[in-house]
């Protein structure tokens, strides 16, 4: 059975200074869908999720969010909306238990006691409810800014880089949580630069200068970059000069280090093996070894990024 669309916009376009920062989107989120943005620093991924709930108005462009206009209804939206910014934005010296009661006493939450014990009860956060926040290590005070948005039962939550800076297993949890309220109906906006929280979306949009320049799953995006790309194997001083010579190759599109490999990528296989074979003298002197490798979404972000168009670069 197809979901029912929560977010529908077209052409959303915002300027500032006659720079136009995000540059007529069109986007469909169906509700319970996590949906990652991702793109460089700077590329409109915040103005352009502000913009979908109703927290920032469009100079152009029009569409729904929970069935609500975003130009003219932006004030029903927002009540049903939870916002995780980057920074920590509860209170360091009150305890967790204080910090929700009294998140939910601004959002006036009916059965306000009974809540605050389901959110700590949820996020396992219990145990520690006498605890100061701002004792908490990264990890857990994501976890408990979570539990503060969602307390007023959104039914978006849109969660800007929840995650920087935590570790990966927290990261995990975190994540795990995500799907289990997603599987609830709730739908998530994320922006992050992190590949394995984008590769745990079910949907993404690869945002540059504003414009959205590629849309759907992980594997879709792989699949429609049709990128080739190989692992080279061998001595690291080898893969080192290697490395520095096919930087140079204007047919690659991407040159990395993977672990104790080096990972090629190209447009097409005609291009990584044109690549490869100018290069096998050098691979041989080396002692090295290149076999076929998948293209993964950080191959594919790459490669956007440098194919983008810098449109902010041309603003008067
Ligand atoms: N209120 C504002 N006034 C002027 N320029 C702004 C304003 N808000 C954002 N911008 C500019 O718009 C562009 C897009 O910003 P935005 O915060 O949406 O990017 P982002 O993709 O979320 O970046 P990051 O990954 O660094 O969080 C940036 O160049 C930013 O400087």
């Amino acid at each position: 059975m197809e979901r029912p669309i929560l977010i529908d916009v077209r052409g959303l376009t915002k300027r500032y200074g006659g720079r136009t920062v995000v540059d007529h989107v069109d986007l469909r989120v169906p509700r319970g869908a996590i949906y990652g943005f991702l793109g460089p620093n700077g590329s409109g991924k915040t103005t352009t999720i502000r913009m979908l709930c109703g927290l920032l108005t469009p100079d152009e462009g029009e569409g729904t969010c929970l069935g609500f206009d975003i130009r003219t209804q932006a004030r029903e939206i927002k009540r049903q909306v939870g916002y995780m910014t980057q920074k920590f934005g509860l209170y360091e010296d009150l305890s967790l238990e204080e910090n929700l009661d009294f998140i939910a006493r601004v959002y006036q939450v009916p059965r306000r006691r009974a809540i605050v014990d389901e959110a700590l009860a949820q996020m396992g956060l219990a145990e520690r409810r006498d605890q100061l926040a701002g004792s908490l290590s990264g990890g857990w005070k994501q976890r408990l800014a979570l539990a503060a948005c969602l307390l007023h039962r959104p039914q978006l939550l849109l969660l800007d880089e929840p995650t920087a800076g935590v570790d990966p297993y927290a990261r995990r949890l975190f994540w795990d949580h995500l799907h289990e309220l997603a599987v609830g109906g709730l739908t998530v906006l994320v922006s992050t630069h992190y590949m394995d929280e984008a590769a745990r979306c079910h949907e993404l949009a690869y945002i540059s200068y504003g414009r959205l320049l590629a849309q759907g799953s992980g594997a879709e995006l792989v699949a429609q970059a049709a990128l080739a790309s190989a692992e080279v194997e061998g001595p690291p001083e080898g893969l080192a000069v290697l490395g520095r010579a096919l930087r140079e190759d204007p047919g690659l599109r991407s040159v990395a280090w993977f672990g104790a490999t080096l990972h090629v990528s190209a447009a097409s296989s005609e291009a990584l093996d044109t690549a490869l074979a100018g290069a096998r003298q050098l691979m041989e002197q080396h002692g090295l070894r290149a076999t076929p490798g998948a293209a993964d979404l950080e191959d594919v972000f790459i490669d956007l990024m440098r194919g983008a168009d810098d449109n902010f670069a041309k603003a008067p």
